[in-house]
């Protein structure tokens, strides 16, 4: 899209996850680490005089209206308009997206180009909203888009809304896509999930090893994601991020994140999965465009 602006909308990894409780709402509380990496999603926003909200690319399976970009835009746009906010004379946007990273991946991308698209608006309607008040926004359209609009590694507890900055070693991953796509919410219903980790504090979670209580569950569900970790843990420590499908190793260097790739590829055949290396990155581009 000519002339438009580009923003960055990167993905998180789980460092470690932990379930410690099933609440009232059906929501469950978490203990987690994010951290971003430097692998992205780009969105482009074009002003357009009818002002209408259109996204202007096709994403594979999801409909225009049910696209967390065009939820996002709509929901800041009735906050706007009930806050009584001035919006510019032309607020109309056309919305176009560079979609790298892969969907039901645990990377949490549909989470993270909400809050892109709440940042990128919030500042070309020139709204002047604070960062708590588009985390309070984009809350409402899932746990995981506060940690995008914070922009800054965390360790969360709540929903994984409740954050703390914190600044983990931006190591390389070497991070595997299996050939599926995995439901957030199908796995926090799965009755043999572990949900009752121990509420522990940051010092003692800082602690390695680190783990997730969603592989048990997702590896019984999917025996490839298992074979893979199994397949890398000979070599390297290999866990899952979110609730999957993705799986990652964290390395001390690029080197080493290549050579983990090398030795995947010797024992796949390369086409059946995905992969790709990435630095762990503690302040979010998003963020660094914010200022
Ligand atoms: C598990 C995590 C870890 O970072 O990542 P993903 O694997 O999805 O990327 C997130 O907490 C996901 O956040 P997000 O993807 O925004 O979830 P939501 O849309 O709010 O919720 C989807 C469904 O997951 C369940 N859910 C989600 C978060 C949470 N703390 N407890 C839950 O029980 C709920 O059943 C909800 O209906
Ligand atoms: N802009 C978007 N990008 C990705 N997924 C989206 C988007 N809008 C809605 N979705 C829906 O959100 C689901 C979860 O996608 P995603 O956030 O990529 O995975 P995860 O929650 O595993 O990290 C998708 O399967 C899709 O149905």
């Amino acid at each position: 899209m000519q002339d438009a602006a580009c923003w960055p909308s990167p993905a998180k990894l789980n460092l470690f996850l932990y379930i410690t409780g099933l609440r009232a709402d059906g929501y469950h509380n978490l203990q987690t680490l994010f951290q971003f990496i430097d692998y992205c999603d780009y969105l482009y926003f074009k002003p357009r005089i009818d002002n209408q909200i259109r996204l202007i690319t096709d994403v594979k399976d999801v409909k225009h209206d049910d696209n967390l970009i065009i939820k996002s835009a709509n929901l800041l746009l009735e906050y706007a308009k009930k806050q009584g906010l001035v919006l510019p004379q032309i607020y109309g946007i056309d919305i176009a997206i560079d979609k790298k990273l892969p969907m039901g991946g645990g990377l949490g991308g549909g989470s993270s180009n909400a809050a892109t698209t709440l940042v990128a608006l919030n500042h070309i309607w020139q709204l002047a909203l604070s960062k708590q008040q588009l985390m309070a926004i984009g809350s409402k359209l899932g746990a995981d888009v506060a940690v995008f609009i914070f922009g800054h590694s965390a360790f969360a507890e709540g929903i994984g809304d409740k954050l703390q900055a914190i600044k983990p070693i931006e190591n390389w991953y070497l991070i595997i896509k299996p050939d599926v796509a995995i439901s957030t919410a199908s796995i926090f219903t799965h009755p043999k999930l572990k949900r009752d980790s121990a509420i522990k504090n940051i010092t003692q979670l800082l602690a390695k090893p680190f783990a997730n209580d969603c592989e048990p569950v997702v590896c019984q569900l999917y025996p490839q994601i298992e074979y893979l970790i199994k397949l890398l843990s000979v070599k390297h420590p290999t866990r899952l991020t979110g609730t999957g499908s993705c799986i990652f190793c964290e390395c001390d260097s690029k080197e080493q994140a290549l050579a983990l790739e090398q030795y995947l590829n010797q024992h796949l055949d390369a086409s059946s999965v995905e992969s790709f290396i990435a630095k762990g990155i503690n302040h979010s581009p998003l963020s660094q465009k914010m200022h």
